[in-house]
């Protein structure tokens, strides 16, 4: 049996994988969603029920204010872009968007974990740890270098003849406009990738396969993608429920850089408690400072 609450704050395509998942997965006691809409809230919760006969897992529609008690409260809901409108604009309603829930949350639980699944996911994470009076560490976000890193260790993986990604070492950092790959610390079954000719010669194919956003490619089929995402949260749920500590690469703040990026870091029960060193090249390092200089500008252009 499950242990642990999970309040999920938008019951759409995104938060209702992720409840599924973890219905499935028999890892939480109980799951709260929390949607604006009372008939998706509704037709979730009924439909979710079936899928938890027999499982013990709990799920029902709550309260903002229920869901700010809660042990990990994942932040799915969105406002829709709209086709004429800048990306900046949308940020700028996104994070009005935030406010609000935020307010109707109050007050949030000390030890309470909050992970933002919404886009855009870095200045959201850091608009969350300016108006959320919780530790840093506590507040993080799940953004789209999470899926590049598995997606670039499954290529490693397979072009050095191996069939099993979990023996690369390889991670994808930075934003979502500016992704670095950390190629000058990858490792294969403990070997640089550099000593490995295959893969240094077929190294631009890997840039292009993070360049085409296989998000807005899904998209384009069937108007959303979702299964990836929340494989991945699924993932981070669980390791923020365990005992043990994990890596994941997490949107988090960064004190040399003043900015919420994504980064490699060790995930306790507490929150995101150290980030993982990687020794970039001075490319890769000139890299995540124009992906930093970005993200902070973006900030800085959509404060409300
Ligand atoms: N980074 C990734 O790889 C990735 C992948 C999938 C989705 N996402 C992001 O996750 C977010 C959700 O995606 P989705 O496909 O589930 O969207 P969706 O439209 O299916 O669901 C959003 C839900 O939020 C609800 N909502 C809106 N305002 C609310 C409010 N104030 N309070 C409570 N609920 C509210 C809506 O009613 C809707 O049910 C989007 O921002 C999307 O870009 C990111």
């Amino acid at each position: 049996m499950g242990y642990g609450k999970i309040a999920i704050i938008g019951a759409g395509s995104l938060g209702s994988t992720i409840a599924y998942s973890l219905i499935l997965r028999r890892v939480v006691a109980e799951i709260l969603l929390v949607d604006i809409s009372t008939d998706i809230l509704q037709g979730q919760v009924l439909d979710l029920s079936e899928a938890a006969l027999g499982t013990c897992t709990i799920i029902r529609a709550g309260t903002f204010k229920e869901a700010g008690q809660a042990d990990v409260i994942l932040l799915t809901a969105d406002v829709l872009k709209r086709n004429e409108e800048t990306q900046l604009h949308w940020a700028m309603r996104s994070r009005q968007l935030l406010n609000s829930i935020i307010h109707a949350l109050l007050p949030i639980q000390s030890r309470a974990i909050l992970i933002i699944c919404a886009d855009p996911v870095d200045i959201l994470t850091r608009h969350l740890q300016t108006i959320v009076n919780l530790p840093a560490q506590q507040i993080f976000g799940a953004g789209i270098n999470a899926m590049n890193t598995a997606r670039a260790r499954h290529w490693v993986a397979q072009m050095s003849g191996s069939t099993n990604d979990c023996k690369v070492q390889l991670y994808v950092m930075g934003t979502r406009q500016v992704p670095v790959i950390a190629w000058n610390a990858a490792l294969v079954d403990g070997q640089s990738v550099s000593t490995i000719p295959q893969l240094t010669v077929h190294r631009p194919l890997l840039e292009q396969i993070l360049a085409t956003d296989k998000i807005n490619e899904i998209k384009e089929y069937k108007g959303g993608a979702w299964y990836g995402h929340s494989a991945f949260l699924v993932q981070v749920i669980e390791a923020v429920l365990s005992k043990e500590a994990t890596i994941h690469v997490l949107s988090t703040y960064t004190e040399r850089f003043d900015a919420c990026i994504s980064m490699p870091v060790v995930l306790t029960r507490k929150g995101i408690k150290q980030e993982v060193p990687v020794p970039l090249s001075p490319e890769e390092q000139q890299l995540l400072e124009i992906a930093v200089y970005q993200t902070t500008k973006d900030f800085e252009d959509t404060l409300i």
